[in-house]
């Protein structure tokens, strides 16, 4: 079975409505190609301009989602409210998240459940922080974020898992194509032994991490790289040069 490439734009906390505009208006210059699936996560509050504003092909993720319907949460977004605002799709567990609002593994995988539940698909973040690269505990690291949520769901096929080494987000500091490849694979692995033989085959696993229009193609020439998430990147034209990258 082919996998369809993925391209995710996770924006974060950037930009004003000026700037989402403008790029809505380079996204909608950008052909998509076949096989290719095109999903950009702007800040919560542009969400709806952005999607009102997009050609179709392109989709629109939340970058977060709580993991409850509605009630007293005060900040928070649920899934359902996602869906009822016509998106397709969530980023869960992504590192700063994890980092910065202490979301632990366990939460994590609850929140991707909840989501699934709503209908919506996940992308789900995961991936070792540099001490624990340095401590070659990459393989325990990711195994440990997979099996949280392995252990909340089992159908897979609306979850696209995002590799990100932590020290890689932001710094410029890219893995390396072999790198990558290798936790890519162990990602496979650990699906088909611990999911199934078709979560393994059907799973689009992405890379995240200082990707750009210089290394994307390489990156993506591996085998077990089926797309990005793209940060800082996923702002600038360069974010069609990645669109491109695999024809
Ligand atoms: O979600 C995207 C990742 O955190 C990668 O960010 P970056 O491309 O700016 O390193």
């Amino acid at each position: 079975m082919v996998r369809n490439f993925f391209i995710g734009g996770n924006w974060k906390m950037n930009g004003s409505l000026a700037e989402a505009k403008k790029l809505v208006e380079m996204l909608n210059g950008f052909e998509v190609p076949a096989n290719t699936e095109v999903v950009v996560a702007p800040p919560a509050l542009y969400i709806d301009r952005v999607h009102q504003g997009l050609k179709k092909e392109i989709k629109v993720a939340a970058q977060n989602a709580y993991l409850k319907a509605s009630g007293a949460y005060t900040g928070e977004i649920s899934p359902q409210m996602l869906k009822d605002m016509g998106l397709e799709w969530v980023v869960l567990g992504h590192s700063e998240r994890r980092e910065y609002f202490h979301e632990s593994d366990e939460l994590v995988g609850k929140k991707t459940a909840f989501a699934l539940e709503a209908g919506l698909s996940v992308i789900a973040c995961i991936g070792e922080k540099l001490e624990e690269r340095e401590a070659n505990i990459t393989n325990d690291v990711v195994a440990r974020q997979m099996k949280a949520i392995a252990a909340e769901i089992k159908d897979w096929t609306n979850v696209v898992v995002a590799y990100e080494p932590v020290w890689a987000i932001g710094t410029g500091k890219v893995a390396s194509p072999e790198q990558a490849q290798d936790v890519h694979q162990f990602l496979r692995e650990w699906l088909a032994e611990n999911v199934s033989a078709k979560a393994a085959e059907e799973t689009r696993i992405l890379y995240g991490g200082s990707v750009n229009g210089g290394n994307c193609k390489t990156l993506g020439a591996k085998p077990d790289i089926d797309g990005f998430l793209v940060g800082g990147a996923s702002l600038k034209p360069e974010f069609g040069e990645i669109i491109l990258s695999r024809q």
